[in-house]
């Protein structure tokens, strides 16, 4: 590769984001040279999107502010067949009200981080079903399928491991790839889209696209890709992965996305400030240098940056005030996030560790329990260690309510309504 010229490709090289590219010096052309459209896809398998896929909601961003079109494809057609990318089986089938649901929801997010319209540098959003639902099968089989081969098609991680782990793929999954290849060749054809981007998973469906491209019109498609964000055990962070960081505040209050944040492991700060950031470079390095206290300051920085990007400026204040009174001054606030449960619930007792469930406190009444004994769980301030604890209506405090904590930093207001 020589020096890398496109602004485009300089940030998202110098800021991280590169994990594979089907042609770097082509692209680094392209992008040099001309006004590149590119395309990520989103599949509508719930109401929001999470903080992984923000990494590919800020490459777009990126390259929408380095003078380049950004495409946003909700896969309302390729959602009911299901990407069995990562995965050990199959989705199970999610009906079409629901896909739109999930869709209304999706979409919402992105105009907090794209400017969308009709001039050249403009956002678009597409729906892959307005292609794919008019496909007619045989047809369709005979124009494509000779381009593929099932012999390749056994080599892609999404089906070989599946095949590997002797698990079951079904014909409907084994489709998925043969369907997102051929939404790119229609973006070309229809918008001129060059370039598909997305996390390292969708290595194989991209690639699929770009030969599928050169087979049958002999387009020049690139494909590029980013490491996945894992969460600290290893595993990638979705909506699949458990405990996912949503970006819809209906999901996720402002404060509750704030905090994550504000929590990020220290050798995760300087990784983070770059990818879901615009903070400069230089300052990014200054901050990940500091230590103790002072690194807690960088965190803080990486929340508000972050919240005011999904949330707006008043969010990101009122949750950042939120957790300095909480946690510097050392007072509950009403700006906790708060369930509110039916009062006839409490009266009848709730277990402690279904309640930490029902916050979100933790991921489920199992990790409830570890959570309570191991001394991580408080109730009104005050420490529990019964894991079989049951909350009533006498637990709440002064002002009627339970306020339930998991470690010094997570709190929850219980309402009773
Ligand atoms: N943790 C992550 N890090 C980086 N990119 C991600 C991450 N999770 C998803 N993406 C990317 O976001 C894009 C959209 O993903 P999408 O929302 O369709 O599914 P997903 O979140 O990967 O789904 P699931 O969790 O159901 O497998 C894809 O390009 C995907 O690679
Ligand atoms: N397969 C992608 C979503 C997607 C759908 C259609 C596409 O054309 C591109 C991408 C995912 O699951 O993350």
């Amino acid at each position: 590769m020589t020096e890398i010229r496109s602004d485009f490709l300089k940030v998202f090289t110098e800021r991280g984001y590169l994990h594979q590219c089907t042609d770097l010096d082509a692209l680094d052309k392209a992008f040099a040279d001309e006004i590149v459209t590119a395309y990520i896809g989103f599949d509508c398998t719930a109401k929001s999107l999470h903080a992984g896929s923000l990494m590919q909601i800020m490459i777009l961003r990126r390259l929408q502010q380095a003078g380049h079109k950004p495409i946003v494809l909700m896969g309302g057609g390729t959602t009911k067949v299901g990407d069995p990318t990562g995965r050990d089986e199959s989705r199970p089938l999610i009906t079409d009200d629901t896909i739109r649901e999930n869709m209304d929801g999706i979409k919402k997010v992105f105009e907090k981080f794209l400017t969308f319209g009709d001039g050249p540098t403009d956002a678009i959003m597409v729906n892959n079903a307005d292609w794919l639902d008019k496909l007619e099968y045989i047809p369709f089989l005979r124009e494509y399928g000779p381009h593929f081969s099932i012999n390749r098609m056994l080599t892609f991680d999404s089906v070989k491991l599946r095949l590997e782990r002797e698990e079951s793929m079904t014909f409907l999954e084994f489709n998925y790839m043969i369907l997102q290849a051929y939404d790119f060749v229609e973006l070309m054809k229809q918008y001129n889209c060059s370039l598909q981007i997305g996390g390292s998973d969708q290595w194989g469906n991209i690639v699929n696209g770009v030969e599928l491209g050169r087979r049958t019109n002999g387009f020049s498609l690139y494909g590029l890709t980013s490491p996945l964000l894992t969460t600290s055990s290893g595993a990638k962070m979705g909506k699949t992965a458990g405990g996912a960081v949503w970006l819809n505040e209906d999901m996720l209050s402002a404060y509750d996305y704030w905090q994550f944040w504000r929590n990020t492991e220290d050798a995760d700060v300087g990784r983070f400030l770059r990818l879901f950031t615009q903070i400069p470079l230089d300052e990014v390095a200054r901050l990940e240098k500091l230590e103790g206290a002072e690194l807690n300051e960088a965190k803080k920085i990486l929340a508000d940056a972050c919240t005011e990007m999904a949330h707006g400026k008043a969010a990101a204040a009122a949750a950042a005030e939120t957790a300095r009174q909480t946690f510097e001054m050392g007072q509950t606030s009403e700006g906790l996030p708060t369930l509110e449960i039916p009062k006839s619930e409490l009266a009848d007792g709730i277990p402690a560790a279904t309640l930490f469930q029902r916050t979100g406190l933790a991921q489920s009444t199992s990790e409830a329990r570890k959570l309570i004994k191991g001394g991580g769980a408080r109730l009104n301030d005050e420490k529990i260690d019964d894991e079989k604890a049951v909350l009533s209506l006498a637990d709440l405090d002064g002002e009627g309510r339970i306020k339930l904590s998991a470690g010094k930093k997570r709190h929850y207001l219980v309402l009773p309504v």
